[in-house]
């Protein structure tokens, strides 16, 4: 199973302040290309790929979004406002939810109150986990295994504290060339490299 963690550190999670900030300061738009390039292939979807998108911006908990490619029924189009429909229809699914508690949003799709750090602690436990990293090694000289977890973020990087506890957790840096690229390019870029070698 491909697995993609996208850390949107700017990204409300309040519905309507989410669909307010497409092409504004948060973008918001980062999320829906992200979940395209994950998710989509040309005339089809690609299977065993899930996307988990962790947003950040809150008056209380972090959302963490869990979209299963395999058991989505229907993505109503994969243009930017579809996408973060279904974003946000998982916010307001989440309202008045306790920490770390979870709900069902459709088939497919489930929404956690649940922070970054505890999920990656708990994808470490089935997962190699790998941080996207302009520094890293260089995916083309990088081995995987069946079940791969690359870790993304949006435009505010992941804060110093949170690279110790992913080391802790045996995490790697992988590179994809010396330009920094958005995190959706980076996704492509990471599915055409594991296409190559299935
Ligand atoms: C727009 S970048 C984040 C930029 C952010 N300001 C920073 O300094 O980390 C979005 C994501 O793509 C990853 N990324 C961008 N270019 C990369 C590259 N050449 N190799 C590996 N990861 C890359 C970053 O690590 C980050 O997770």
């Amino acid at each position: 199973m491909r697995t993609f963690v996208l850390r949107a550190r700017a990204a409300s999670t309040d519905s309507q302040q989410l669909l307010a900030a497409i092409g504004q300061s948060a973008h918001a738009e980062i999320l829906a290309h992200t979940i395209m390039n994950c998710v989509f292939v040309a005339q089809s979807h690609r299977e065993d790929v899930v996307v988990y998108l962790v947003l950040e911006s809150t008056a209380d908990y972090s959302r963490t979004i869990c979209i299963n490619a395999n058991e989505v029924r229907d993505f109503s189009g994969f243009h930017e406002m579809a996408l973060l429909k279904k974003v946000a229809n998982a916010l307001d699914v989440s309202k008045g939810m306790g920490k770390e508690q979870q709900r069902q949003v459709e088939q497919g799709i489930s929404v956690r109150t649940l922070s970054f750090e505890k999920l990656v602690q708990e994808l470490a436990q089935d997962y190699q986990l790998y941080m996207m990293d302009k520094k890293g090694t260089n995916i083309r000289e990088q081995d995987f295994d069946e079940n791969p977890c690359f870790l993304l973020t949006d435009h505010i990087p992941m804060p110093k504290k949170s690279f110790n506890s992913l080391k802790r957790l045996g995490t790697q840096n992988i590179s994809l060339g010396p330009k920094m690229l958005f995190a959706s390019q980076c996704v492509v870029l990471i599915h055409n490299e594991l296409d190559y070698r299935q």
